[in-house]
């Protein structure tokens, strides 16, 4: 299906934000998520120490986290695993909102490893949460093998978050290692719009299309794109999950 006759108006900018967004978020944050919560604190101190350690701000935000950790929690998920730590924020959101899970959590940048590691230390996780610092793909690969050697379980959730050209690559290696009925979730599908700019080439821009177009011919999964806007401006996730049949 094409994206139809739309004339795409906002090539070039590549931000596109709104203060409203940020403000309703604070507004909501502040009373569902408040500072009185047990893993506020250190949710607050990845922020901080991954800044103070000069990581990029592109951790996914507050609501999208806590939202994903309620995904686990209604799903009873065990295994997580998750592609693109950075300084380990969602990583804590996920674990610390389930008592019940173990997440694995991919990077491939070594400073980004340490950083994490000590966020994930500070928050009292560091045996629920592994980092295994590599490539996502070899890492996946690895994780998959070790499933089929009965070394490992199968996860039931998964949230892809690194490298974007790589997005429908790591898609399809978590169906592998999905258990039935898993969720799939991958951020940053729609960038502000231009998913669907088909003038783009850079391949972080066409790699939205191609695990769109990729995830509607799998028949092992129902999936949706849900468009967001927040404090991290106008983006959106593709979520997807495994047909119990699958
Ligand atoms: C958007 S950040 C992850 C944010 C994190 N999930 C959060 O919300 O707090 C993307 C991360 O993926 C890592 N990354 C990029 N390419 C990668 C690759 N090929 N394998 C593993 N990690 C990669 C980057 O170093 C960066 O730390």
């Amino acid at each position: 299906m094409s994206t139809g006759n739309f004339k795409f108006e906002n090539k070039g900018h590549n931000w596109v934000q709104n203060d409203v967004w940020t403000a309703v978020d604070g507004y909501t944050m502040g009373h569902l998520h408040p500072s009185s919560k047990p893993n506020a604190s250190a949710l607050q101190n990845a922020l901080d120490a991954s800044k103070a350690a000069g990581l990029p701000d592109i951790s996914a935000s507050p609501a999208q986290s806590k939202f994903m950790a309620l995904q686990c929690r209604v799903l009873g998920v065990t295994h997580a695993l998750e592609v693109g730590t950075l300084g380990g924020y969602s990583a804590i959101w996920l674990a610390s909102e389930n008592p019940q899970m173990k997440l694995t959590t991919v990077e491939f940048d070594p400073h980004h490893v340490e950083v994490a590691r000590k966020n994930i230390e500070y928050a009292g996780l560091s045996d629920r949460i592994e980092v295994i610092q590599g490539s996502g793909l070899e890492v996946l690969n690895q994780l998959k093998e070790e499933i089929q050697e009965g070394k490992r379980p199968k996860f039931g959730f998964f949230f892809i978050d690194a490298d974007k050209p790589n997005n429908l690559n790591y898609f399809n290696l978590a169906v592998e290692m999905a258990l039935p009925k898993a969720m799939i979730c991958v951020d940053n599908v729609v960038r502000g719009g231009r998913l669907i700019d088909q003038s783009l080439t850079d391949p972080r821009e066409t790699a939205g299309r191609i695990l769109v177009e990729g995830v509607a011919k799998d028949s092992r999964v129902e999936s949706v794109v849900m468009q967001t806007v927040g404090e991290k401006s106008y983006d959106g996730c593709l979520w997807a999950i495994l047909k119990s049949d699958a």
